[in-house]
């Protein structure tokens, strides 16, 4: 794998120049909405780690569903990427911040891949689209980076964005008390199921119903998502965010998320906020994983751009 540092500010340039620039958004999960939620850890969550998260405490979460992409008027009745990015208020002023997707692999393995692959989707200027000779050549030579796309086309329209899976991608570490150390993989998974919508289905929705019904069904006071742990054993690989770990890995249930309002003005307390997934608690570790270390100075250089333009949201 190419190990190449890339500067964080090449990366936003090339996301901007590939998806396009809209002032005062995210260069990435532009499109997005803000909520309140509540996280209480279980007896598995203390045991694998010594975080005040799984205390068992209620602790208030800031929540972040998003569609993938840079454009905030994007639809959101096709397929393709949501997210659900976390900020958990921890006792002390101490915060655990991430950034799931809904695929359980991401689309490169290393900051130079994913540099690489999105300037070759960069639109040509004459025809305003990408040079397809050019997308072929870089992922024959890079094959990982077309399998999250096609994770994507397999699944439908999502009904909700509480009716997904959100992985983590990355490995991290848990540490307990004694000082024990257990890799994982985390995925969120709705206590309420994961539903798709027929492709009928989905046309006959608007191009932004996954707002209106976060809005209901929170309401409703619908909205749980278990916080699974699938545990690594030793041999599987825990540095890369295109490689999940093998089939029928042990999973335990580390809490449960219940989301408990939305903000009335969709950007709320996420307007101003990056999630920065190296943002861990105390009893959290990062793996090895050159994509997780490369994700924390972009996101930044994106939040000050936006900030600088004058943050927006909707
Ligand atoms: C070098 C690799 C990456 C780059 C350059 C990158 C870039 C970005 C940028 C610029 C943002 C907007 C940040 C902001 O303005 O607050 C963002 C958001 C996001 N990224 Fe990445 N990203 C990378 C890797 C990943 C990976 C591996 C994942 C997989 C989990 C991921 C998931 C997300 C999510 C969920 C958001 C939305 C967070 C929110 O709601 O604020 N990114 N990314």
């Amino acid at each position: 794998a190419d190990m190449t540092p890339v500067d964080p500010t090449r990366l936003v340039d090339a996301f901007e120049a590939t998806n396009g620039k809209f002032e005062g958004y995210r260069r990435s999960g532009a499109k997005g909405i803000c909520a309140m939620g509540e996280f209480i850890g279980s007896a598995d969550g203390r045991a694998l780690s010594s975080a005040s998260a799984f205390s068992g405490q209620a602790v208030p979460v800031i929540v972040r569903y998003s569609v993938g992409g840079a454009n905030p008027k994007a639809t959101d009745n096709t397929r393709g990427q949501r997210n659900m990015a976390l900020q958990f208020n921890l006792p002390g002023g101490e915060v655990w911040q991430m950034g799931n997707i809904s695929s359980p692999v991401f689309g490169a393995s290393t900051p130079a891949q994913m540099l690489g692959r999105v300037e070759s989707l960069r639109p040509d200027p004459a025809t305003k689209a990408a040079d397809p000779a050019k997308v072929k050549a870089f992922a024959d030579a890079n094959p990982e980076v077309l399998l999250q796309g096609r994770y994507f086309a397999s699944q439908p329209v999502p009904a909700s964005f509480t009716t997904l899976n959100y992985w983590g991608v990355h490995a991290f570490a848990f540490v307990n008390a004694k000082g024990d150390r257990q890799f994982g993989k985390w995925v969120f998974e709705p206590v309420g199921g994961v539903m798709g919508l027929s492709d009928d289905e989905a046309k006959a929705k608007g191009p932004s119903f996954l707002f209106d019904d976060l809005r209901q069904r929170v309401r409703d006071g619908q909205v749980a998502f278990n916080f699974n742990l699938e545990l690594a054993q030793a041999g599987d690989r825990l540095d890369s965010a295109t490689v999940p770990l093998p089939e029928g890995r042990r999973k335990v249930t580390l809490g449960t998320l219940r989301l408990t309002s939305v903000s009335p003005d969709a950007g709320g307390a996420c307007l101003d906020l990056t999630f920065n997934p190296t943002a861990l608690p105390k009893g959290v570790e990062p793996s090895a994983d050159p994509m997780l270390a490369a994700r924390a100075a972009p996101y930044a250089v994106s939040l000050g751009r936006r900030l600088g333009e004058g943050s927006k949201q909707q």
